[in-house]
């Protein structure tokens, strides 16, 4: 159980987060929506303990930051929006990585654990680039290779910021899929940062969405997804059309002029 309590941050006496609370079961999916600038990745990296967050996340009833480097590595696996990749490895190479938490040091790897590899490159499409370096992947093959890492890692909590950025329509799904699959079969949490507001309907158990660092709802999709809620956190007009027994709730959003655009537009005579 993920619990996060009172989540606030600060750079130069600017908040960046406020006050940000929910907790999430094991087994679940939650989606973090809001506007660039919301405070997505500011939270998922205090998730995943890659920024100071004393006392306000716990894992299993533990602070974050009381977690041992191993233990970290163990129970959590992070999926970054960026990934400044020094490497010149091959997708395998990176992906093994994934089982040095559960590795002495300099052993080799075993027939068992190559078997793991290779299912979870099998399940993000990426079998016949497993010899390919990394660096010469597509950004939607680098995203797999990355989840494909965090499987193999075993984790119990995977962190996502924005995992289906680089993917195609058909990945969007697959993985997603995949990662639902992932919640209920081995209990883990999953928490990801989704632009997707449908895929978020689609995929997500629970949601939050963050307002200028702040929660502004928590809850269901339907409870999250209102017209009045996401008009405000994205500043654009939509429709929401109910979930169906055949498909989950629906939101298009609707053309608009934003009025601070078009006065620049118009100083600037570009157009
Ligand atoms: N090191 C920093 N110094 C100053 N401001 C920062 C710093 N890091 C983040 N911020 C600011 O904090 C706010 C939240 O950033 P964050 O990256 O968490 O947003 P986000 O919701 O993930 O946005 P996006 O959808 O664009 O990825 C932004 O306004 C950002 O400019």
């Amino acid at each position: 159980m993920l619990d996060v309590k009172h989540a606030a941050f600060q750079i130069n006496n600017k908040h960046i987060l406020k006050d940000v609370s929910f907790n999430l079961p094991t087994g679940q999916i939650l989606g973090v929506l809001g506007a660039n600038g919301a405070g997505k990745t500011t939270l998922l990296k205090m998730i995943a303990g890659q920024r100071a967050s004393k006392d306000m996340i716990y894992w299993h009833g533990r602070p974050i930051e009381s977690l041992s480097h191993n233990e970290k590595a163990k129970q959590i696996a992070v999926v970054n929006q960026f990934n400044h990749n020094v490497f010149s490895l091959d997708l395998e190479q990176i992906i093994s990585m994934g089982l040095l938490p559960h590795q002495r040091l300099f052993s080799r790897v075993s027939a068992q654990q190559k078997h793991t590899i290779a299912d979870a490159l099998a399940k993000v499409g990426l079998l016949a680039q497993r010899k390919q370096a990394f660096h010469t992947l597509s950004g939607g093959e680098q995203q797999r290779g990355l989840l494909a890492r965090a499987l193999v890692q075993r984790a119990h909590l995977i962190v996502l910021d924005e995992p289906i950025n680089h993917l195609d329509v058909f990945y969007q799904h697959q993985i997603l899929h995949l990662l639902k699959q992932l919640a209920t079969a081995r209990g883990l949490c999953v928490v990801m940062s989704l632009h997707d507001v449908n895929l978020a309907a689609n995929y997500c158990d629970t949601l939050c969405l963050l307002n200028e660092g702040q929660m502004l709802a928590q809850g269901a999709p339907q409870d999250v997804l209102t017209e009045t809620l996401l008009q405000s956190a994205f500043k654009t007009p939509c429709k929401v059309f109910p979930a169906s027994q055949q498909h989950a709730l629906r939101v298009e959003f609707l053309p608009h002029s934003a009025p601070h655009i078009d006065a620049q537009f118009g100083q600037d005579n570009l157009i």
